[in-house]
């Protein structure tokens, strides 16, 4: 019987079938793991005298809490005590248990669903797990990935497996050209403004279609990482020879990589495979996106007017963002611009904010952070001088990690400002208390840091 990609994955990985009452049992191969949501789940396991069932199936890195400034003397400034332990935690957890860790000496930390596949730890047809929602990311190789509870790193550091019903499988198509100035970040966002913050719930998505068939992995891991905004746990995308060339000569790497794409290529969805909801869109339009609301789901074309307000709900997140219904986004001042993040912070990323910001400065009202996702990106991105040009544009060049995505480290935006993120989430509050996100491309928050206000990347004239 044809069957889709999930469906050919999670075949592979189940140890117990599904029944009525009881979930599968499926095998995970790779399990990623950083400081935030590990230390319970550690301590859990030391309490019941369990040791990890397969440390090296098990890869670490510390990104959500680690400041993305050296100080003077070379030490680093965590933003609290409990930030700083959380990451001496990882470090000692994963030290006694014999896991391998990125932490501060390593050339490969970074946000972990940067660093996962720079490694080449993530490959297709795998089962991967994190305790983050954006593990979704690692699907761009035709992985399934999804993120997992504290409780559940504990089971799965325990005995490589975890439990879950299967979920139904959505295909999301979009065939056609793309318009000069869409990028990955805007096909996403127009595809969760479409089907819906709660759309893809209950779904694995696999993203269909010439378009992603023609994007680099960078992009690839752009729009799979934002499947979770649309309420799916994963979503997936064909491996092909993008992906056999992007993994060849990775750290982990298969020894026969000839006969692993041979096996990887038998992966994708058979013809005549049935989806069990089908969404298409035309390349053509689809448009630079911005969002205007409190969820991603929230995004309208860049050159739109606000949506007049649906219900109270909605009110409320244009109250929020101080943004009214009928009006234009563009024009907008920007108090701050965050370029970095799972989502965006790849080199491509770097060189498209590099891009816009060459020979321009950022406005005087405006601080601007480019934070690459990984040292790997850091390092990628100075070898090509990207961190000159961002940095004589005024933008700061910082530290690898997480950052403002979510403000766990002190790189945060005061109440009120507006922040123009790279990042997947504009929820209230995340990049600061009473802090406004707009979530864009990295084309379109660059350009938002030179004009000093939303502004339409393609309407930039040629730099001075
Ligand atoms: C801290 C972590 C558990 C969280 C997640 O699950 O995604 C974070 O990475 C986020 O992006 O909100
Ligand atoms: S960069 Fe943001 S979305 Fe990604 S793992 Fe870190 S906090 Fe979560």
């Amino acid at each position: 019987m044809a069957q889709t990609l999930f469906d050919k994955v999670w075949n592979r990985h189940v140890v117990v079938p599904e029944t009525d009452a009881h979930p599968a049992t499926l095998y995970i191969d790779l399990h990623l793991i950083h400081e935030v949501t590990s230390p319970q789940a550690f301590t859990v396991l030391r309490e019941r005298g369990l040791k990890v069932r397969r440390p090296d199936r098990t890869l670490a890195t510390i990104d959500h809490s680690t400041p993305t400034l050296i100080n003077a003397d070379g030490s680093r400034p965590y933003v609290t005590e409990q930030a700083g332990k959380q990451v001496e935690m990882l470090l000692a957890n994963t030290a006694e248990h014999g896991i391998e860790t990125h932490g501060w000496e390593s050339a490969n930390r970074g946000v972990v669903h940067v660093m996962g596949p720079e490694l080449g730890a993530t490959q297709p047809g795998m089962t991967i797990v994190c305790g983050d929602s954006h593990t979704s990311t690692h699907g761009a190789f035709g992985a399934i990935a999804f993120g997992i509870g504290t409780t559940q790193v504990g089971h799965v550091l325990a005995n490589q497996s975890i439990l879950m019903r299967k979920p139904k499988t959505m295909a999301i198509e979009v065939n056609g050209e793309l318009q000069a100035g869409v990028t990955p970040k805007d096909v996403i966002l127009a595809i969760i403004a479409k089907i819906g913050v709660g759309g893809g719930t209950g779904y694995a998505l696999e993203y269909r279609g010439n378009v992603f068939e023609e994007m680099s992995m960078d992009g690839r891991m752009t729009v799979c990482n934002m499947s979770i905004e649309a309420g799916a746990r994963c979503g997936m995308i064909a491996p092909d020879v993008t992906t056999f060339n992007y993994l060849e000569g990775r750290k982990f790497a298969p020894a026969d990589y000839d006969a692993a794409c041979e096996d990887w290529a038998s992966l994708a969805t058979d013809d005549g495979a049935t989806f069990d909801k089908v969404v298409t869109m035309r390349a053509e339009d689809i448009r630079p996106m911005i969002t205007y609301g409190t969820h991603p789901g929230m995004a309208m074309p860049i050159d739109a007017l606000v949506p007049i307000a649906a219900d109270e709900t909605e009110a409320a997140a244009l109250n929020y963002m101080q943004v009214t219904g009928g009006e234009r986004m563009t024009g907008l001042r920007v108090d701050r611009v965050f370029i970095g993040s799972c989502t965006n912070a790849r080199i491509e990323d770097m060189r498209a904010a590099a891009g816009v910001l060459a020979g321009r400065k950022v406005a005087d009202h405006v601080t601007a952070i480019v934070v690459p996702g990984s040292e790997q990106v850091k390092i990628e991105a100075e070898a090509e001088g990207l961190h000159e040009v961002i940095m004589a544009s005024g933008a700061e060049w910082r530290e690898p990690g997480c950052s403002m995505c979510i403000a766990m480290n002190g790189d945060k935006a005061a109440p009120g400002e507006l922040v123009v993120s790279t990042s997947n989430r504009n929820f209230a509050g995340r990049q600061g208390p009473g802090a406004r996100t707009v979530l864009a491309s990295p084309e379109t928050a660059a350009a938002a840091a030179v004009m000093g206000v939303i502004t339409d990347a393609r309407t930039l004239g040629a730099a001075a």
